[in-house]
């Protein structure tokens, strides 16, 4: 058993602990592209680079010194799984799982030589999970982070062409979709849906259904828009599941308090300015979208008469989350008009 004399076992642990810690911090690196360039999310990528940091401290030249990369015989093994990622997904499962595999590895040795890391080892890979969660398009936290990403929201209007146009304001980079439809009767609307669904799912958007909880379910929509007169959101998401999203309309301090305190995901807020599409509901004004800016911290979309000639008044009395229906559904080129009003807030938003 010389080889488990304590001075060798000691070196050997340094370089499996320098090893792991290299491999936790490319994996991390490659996870940390993506927050930061894919999904241009501060928070997700700062949280990459202070685990890396916090990695980074714990390798120490005596575990530098240790690595001996000549000898190691698993240098020119390759698995075919390395090779095959077909899906951006598949390239995220695999560094995360690296990452989470190098931590397990450091948390069992370490135990041997440096407890501090071993501990510290085993905090980072809680927080990998957490991580990996957030970055999950279909968790609650991934989807809220989608829904704060998308700060333009096409609430549909009936169509002959409603596929058609929706996807041409995917192509144009819209990434958020409430399918409203006061008319048809169910079994359509049901149909209706499922179709959005798969059109959304195609293009990382998200999709949500107007008022009816049934119909959100049945589509596996991503959540549903509820009205004052609705299901109560607790029971929406009762039946939805918690990691869908419930949207609430406001016109009022009043009832934004409510949604707030029921636990809304985001508010509508409006109408800003009177608009066809809801007839003989009052306008709310800039004032109510200026107090909605001022009192929650949750998304919220202003909504009515806006398009390209008003978004910039808007974005000035502090929206930075717009719903549109006619801007884009009666649009000439839905394509167009919606490259257009991202392009506003894009400007509108910048810190
Ligand atoms: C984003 C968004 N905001 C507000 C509404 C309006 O909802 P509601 O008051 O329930 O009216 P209807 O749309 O159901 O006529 C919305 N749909 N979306
Ligand atoms: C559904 C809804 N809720 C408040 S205003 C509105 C309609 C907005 O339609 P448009 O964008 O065509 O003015
Ligand atoms: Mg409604």
């Amino acid at each position: 058993m010389q080889d488990l004399a304590p001075i060798l076992c000691h070196a050997r642990v340094c370089r499996i602990l320098d090893a792991n810690l290299d491999r936790a911090r490319e994996g991390l690196r490659v996870i940390e592209e993506w927050c930061r360039l894919g999904c241009e999310d501060a928070e997700l990528t700062a949280t990459c680079k202070e685990l890396r940091q916090t990695l980074a401290g714990y390798h120490t030249p005596e575990l530098r010194s240790a690595r001996q990369t000549d000898h190691d015989p698993g240098t020119a093994l390759t698995h075919p799984q390395e090779r095959d990622r077909q899906t951006l997904q598949d390239v995220l499962t695999a560094n995360f799982a690296r990452v989470q595999e190098a931590l397990r590895v450091i948390e069992e040795y370490a135990k041997l030589t440096h407890a501090d890391l071993s501990a510290a080892a085993k905090t980072l890979r809680y927080r990998v999970y957490i991580l990996e969660q957030a970055l999950s398009p279909q968790s609650r936290q991934g989807r809220l982070r989608r829904l704060h990403h998308a700060r333009l929201y096409l609430v549909t209007s009936p169509s002959d062409r409603l596929l058609e146009r929706v996807e041409a304001a995917l192509k144009g980079g819209l990434r958020l979709v409430q399918y409203r439809d006061k008319t048809n009767d169910d079994q359509t609307r049901l149909k209706i849906a499922q179709q959005l669904q798969a059109l959304c799912q195609r293009y990382g958007a998200l999709f949500l259904v107007n008022d009816r909880v049934d119909i959100a379910v049945g589509a596996n929509a991503d959540g549903v828009h509820l009205g004052q007169t609705d299901l109560p959101i607790a029971l929406a998401r009762q039946i939805l599941g918690g990691d869908r999203l419930v949207g609430c309309s406001t016109t009022n301090p009043q009832e934004l308090e409510r949604a707030l305190q029921e636990g809304a995901d985001y508010v509508g807020v409006g109408p800003v300015f009177a608009t066809p599409t809801k007839p003989g509901k009052a306008a709310v004004g800039f004032d109510y979208l200026q107090y909605a800016r001022h009192h929650c911290s949750i998304p919220q979309f202003a909504i009515g008469g806006i398009d390209a000639s008003t978004i910039g008044e808007v974005i000035a009395a502090g929206a930075t989350h717009v719903a549109v229906v006619r801007a884009i559904m009666d649009a000439a080129d839905p394509q167009q008009a919606t490259q257009d009003l991202l392009q506003h807030l894009h400007e509108g938003n910048q810190p």
